[in-house]
């Protein structure tokens, strides 16, 4: 179990809540990476959920404990220390402000981008929070981030059958790939609950923007997705498996057959969540758009034209909640015309 400082009881006034749903995720698809039929299901779960749990991963678990110390260790340090790191700009230290346009969640957080060139000038680390063995410990996880990224996307490539096997992955082996880290950690907060028998939101319902993410966390639940029928369920947590989520891009590159998944956290009222994410995105400059081997004859892209970095400057602007995909569908401008007559 965590053994995090408690927090002081801070206000939550302006933090979102719901009431605890007793819907459990029963059927998440379960893959093995070592199953031969493996990129089957994988295929099937995107379409389906955008949403799968890996299991047989081949990740050492001591890359994941040591990096799970590393944060409780740093949630743990006192808040002057911790906001040397802050605020986020986008990376950095953040507690409760995520995004720069008024988001709110019970979260503390680090956010990396993985390309040193942000974070390091001649050897010396921006963060001031961030020891440089905290640092060599992320980058030897998110590499095992990216390779198994690569591997499943990789396996997509060859079950939708749609050119070289690395058409998605060589994205995220650029050099100059997007990919972003974050650590979250979700104080309990037993005053609420006790109070109303409500949640705090943690991580408030969103989609997200890049390729593929790939969620690890301790034994401690909260994360929910929303089926197609926008029912929320809840995701039974495994700390020893990791959760793979399909992006925005994705959904873009497939022509909408596989589905970007919402989701959102919970805090609970008793243990602390600590949880890793690994957002793999594209180069700045890559044009989002259907791979031309994926569409059918006389098939139509539901979207307009965009490069990585238009979205993220248009996705900067938005709330968390906000449909960021709308604004690109092809669409999107029918809908509004219908709206202003
Ligand atoms: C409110 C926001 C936070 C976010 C940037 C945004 O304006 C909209 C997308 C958000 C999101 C969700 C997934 C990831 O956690 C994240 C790092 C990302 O790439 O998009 C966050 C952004 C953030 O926290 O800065
Ligand atoms: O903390 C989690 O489990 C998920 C958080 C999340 O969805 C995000 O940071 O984008
Ligand atoms: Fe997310």
């Amino acid at each position: 179990m965590v053994v995090l400082s408690q927090p002081v009881v801070e206000n939550f006034a302006h933090i979102k809540t719901c009431m605890p749903t007793s819907n459990i995720f029963t059927e998440i698809p379960v893959v093995d990476l070592l199953d031969p039929d493996a990129k089957t299901i994988i295929v099937e779960a995107c379409k389906e959920f955008g949403f799968f749990k890996v299991i047989n991963h081949g990740v050492p678990t001591e890359y994941i404990a040591q990096l799970e110390d590393e944060a409780i260790k740093f949630f743990n340090l006192p808040k002057p220390e911790k906001e040397k790191s802050g605020p986020p700009n986008p990376f950095g230290y953040g507690n409760k402000k995520i995004g720069l346009n008024g988001d709110l969640g019970w979260v503390e957080y680090l956010l990396f981008s993985t390309n040193p060139e942000l974070f390091s000038q001649k050897g010396k680390f921006i963060l001031p929070g961030i020891s440089e063995s905290f640092w060599s410990i992320v980058n030897e996880y998110v590499s095992a981030m990216r390779n198994m990224a690569c591997e499943v996307l990789e396996m997509i490539a060859e079950e939708l059958k749609i050119g070289p096997r690395d058409i998605l992955s060589k994205l995220l082996r650029d050099e100059k790939s997007d990919t972003c880290f974050r650590l979250n950690h979700y104080p309990p907060c037993s005053e609420l609950q006790a109070l109303s028998g409500r949640n705090l939101i943690g991580f408030g319902d969103h989609t997200d923007p890049q390729i593929i993410s790939i969620i690890r966390s301790n034994n401690t639940s909260g994360l929910q997705i929303a089926l197609k029928d926008g029912t929320w369920v809840s995701v039974p947590p495994d700390q020893s498996s990791f959760f793979i989520n399909v992006g925005d891009s994705l959904q873009v590159l497939t022509n909408g057959r596989f589905r970007s998944v919402r989701h959102r956290v919970l805090a609970g009222s008793l243990n602390s969540r600590i949880s890793m994410i690994f957002f793999g995105g594209p180069p700045l400059t890559e044009k989002i758009t259907p791979l031309p081997s994926i569409m059918e004859q006389g098939e139509e892209s539901l979207y307009n034209e965009f490069t990585w970095y238009d979205y993220k400057k248009s996705a900067y602007g938005t709330r968390l909640s906000d449909d960021r995909l709308g604004f690109f569908e092809k669409s999107f401008a029918d809908k509004s015309k219908k709206r202003s007559i």
